[in-house]
């Protein structure tokens, strides 16, 4: 299969994939985009507007068709956190699209994400995030062709590593 050249971030909420994202594109002279704007415009509501009035099923049906509709190239592609959920759409994003997982720990991730209830994040009020960072680490890892540490401050020293990193797994990407 022959690299679209899109790449695909996936991780936990405060991640990077939509800070990073942004400067990575730049790096790489690709285009940018974030998929919750895709599902807000989708909505014409913001996220969190969406988990209240019609619930996080809802948000991740939304998140599901939004994805499987995305047909671009050369692109950093910015998922929200709970894209991971869809089989089908990470398999469509993979298929000639590189999946980078952000991994951050979860004191970052605690750090980062402070505003957990205006975030939009597809999660009910009474589960803390420890156990939605345990839930979905199992999933990232099987969806990642490749992981990239995220818990350190976003310079670009960080953005060139990534970059490198990402230009390593292409020089040997082979059909598969
Ligand atoms: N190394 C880093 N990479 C990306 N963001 C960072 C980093 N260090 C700190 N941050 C901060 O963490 C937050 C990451 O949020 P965001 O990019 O929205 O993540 P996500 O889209 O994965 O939820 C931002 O406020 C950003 O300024
Ligand atoms: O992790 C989550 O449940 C979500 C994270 C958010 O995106 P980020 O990961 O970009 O913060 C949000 O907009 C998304 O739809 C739900
Ligand atoms: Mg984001």
């Amino acid at each position: 299969m022959r690299h679209n050249g899109n790449i695909v971030l996936i991780g936990m909420p405060g991640s990077g994939k939509s800070t990073l994202g942004k400067r990575l594109a730049k790096r790489r002279g690709l285009n940018f985009l974030d998929t919750d704007k895709l599902i807000e415009a989708d909505q014409n509501l913001p996220i969190q507007a969406i988990v209240n009035l019609r619930g996080v099923r809802y948000l991740r049906q939304v998140e599901e068709r939004v994805l499987l509709a995305l047909d671009c190239t050369r692109t950093v592609i910015a998922t929200g956190g709970s894209a991971v959920y869809s089989k089908s759409a990470m398999r469509h994003l993979g298929n000639g699209g590189v999946r980078v997982y952000l991994r951050i720990n979860l004191p970052t991730l605690l750090r980062r994400v402070s505003n957990v209830h205006n975030r939009g994040l597809a999660k009910l009020p009474q589960h803390p995030m420890a156990r939605l960072y345990c839930e979905r680490l199992p999933l990232y890892e099987t969806v990642a062709d490749i992981t990239v540490d995220n818990n350190w401050p976003l310079t670009g020293v960080r953005v060139d590593q990534c970059h490198r990193i990402i230009d390593d797994y292409l020089s040997t990407y082979t059909a598969g």
